[in-house]
């Protein structure tokens, strides 16, 4: 594999006469060919800034920027011209021309390629049925749907056969089903196509349906990266860490398990905890060898198990009941079988043992 994007040290600083905005400060990014790389964010995190350079939407104050090997900074304005043809981009609010109808809105684009008005009119119909509009071409954009008008500006994006798509919160205004359609699609072209995409969203949960790499951007720095599944399993960051409970509702179930009383009272020989594993260990296995070994029992008060990448991800939150030592060396046994162990405090109300509970 190969890197088709490759940034390096990218500062970017906006100067007003009142302020100074350092919206991306030292970032290096590589992103290799075919893959779907995620970048996630809050709002004002230089997502979009940075995204901005790799087609040079956004000058760099600093830092390099290779795309398929060139260096975009040293091109002259033709031949940047001809490399950011190569670079499509989809936004949040489609950017649609309103007064024309969706195949002229696909076709705008080619205007500028050296094709024929029939092979235009044949790669327009070719790239509507790719995203599965054939039948509105001659509609306008106010008579479509907010992912159908998604899907025309993925066909314009594509118009002049892309390497790299880049989606800025493409799917940010779009209801939850509309957005997986829109996702289904990107997954569809990366496959068929062998297209590179780069995602930027506030969104964890898009970045978990299609990604194979994730970066976290907080304060114009990426603060953690690596693949989806590693970035999942074992973050390191409290920001990933919340981005992903949103992603996997781990915190909102664990807010409904606290509620219960036998959770706020919980015994000294209890201990809640979250254990969170990949790969194909399940539950039961982990839960039946706690006993064998160990004599503490467990009990699931919350499971789930998700497939990231083709690899079962799951998340449990139980109550574990056994005596200090053999709690100890059961989370050891736990932490050695590679499920990652969290214990969670549930406050003053720990009921102290009876002494023939101790016995
Ligand atoms: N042209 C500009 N001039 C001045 N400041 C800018 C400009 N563009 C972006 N900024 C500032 O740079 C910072 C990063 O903005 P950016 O749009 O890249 O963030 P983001 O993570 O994409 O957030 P959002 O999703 O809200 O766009 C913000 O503080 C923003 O106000």
């Amino acid at each position: 594999m190969s890197a088709v994007i490759k940034l390096e040290h990218i500062d970017v600083t906006f100067k007003s006469k009142t302020r100074t905005v350092q919206a991306v400060h030292d970032v290096s990014l590589s992103v290799e060919k075919g893959e779907v790389y995620g970048i996630v964010g809050y709002s004002g995190a230089g997502k979009s800034t940075l995204v901005r350079v790799i087609n040079l939407l956004q000058r760099p104050t600093k830092g390099q920027v290779e795309v398929n090997q060139q260096d975009l900074l040293a091109l002259k304005p033709k031949a940047l011209r001809q490399a950011r043809k190569k670079i499509g981009m989809i936004f949040q609010h489609f950017n649609l021309m309103n007064a024309r109808t969706i195949a002229d809105n696909v076709d705008y684009p080619l205007k500028s390629s050296k094709l024929t008005k029939a092979q235009r009119r044949a790669k327009v119909a070719e790239l509507l049925d790719l995203v599965g509009l054939s039948d509105k071409k001659n509609a306008y954009p106010a008579q479509l749907s907010g992912g159908q008008k998604q899907r025309v500006a993925i066909a314009r994006a594509l118009a002049n056969d892309p390497e790299i798509l880049i989606s800025d919160e493409a799917t940010s205004a779009l209801d939850p089903k509309t957005t997986l359609s829109i996702l289904e699609l990107l997954r569809s072209l990366n496959q068929r196509l062998g297209l590179t995409v780069v995602l930027i969203t506030h969104e964890m949960q898009a970045v978990k349906e299609i990604c194979q790499k994730v970066a976290v951007m907080e304060n114009g720095q990426i603060i953690e990266r690596g693949d989806l599944l590693h970035v999942f399993s074992q973050p390191q960051k409290q920001l990933t860490k919340d981005f992903i409970n949103t992603a996997t509702q781990i915190e909102q179930a664990l807010g409904k398990v606290l509620q219960q009383p036998a959770i706020k009272h919980l015994r000294s020989n209890e201990r809640l905890v979250q254990l969170s594993y990949i790969g194909d260990s399940t539950d039961q296995p982990i839960i039946t060898e706690l006993y064998k070994r160990y004599l503490v029992t467990a009990n699931i008060l919350f499971g789930n198990v998700e497939i990231l990448q083709n690899t079962p991800v799951g998340n449990l939150i139980v109550t574990l009941s056994g005596t200090e030592k053999n709690l100890n060396a059961a989370t050891s046994y736990l932490r050695q079988a590679q499920v990652n162990v969290r214990e969670i405090k549930v406050g003053r109300d720990v009921i102290p043992l009876t002494k023939k509970e101790h016995a």
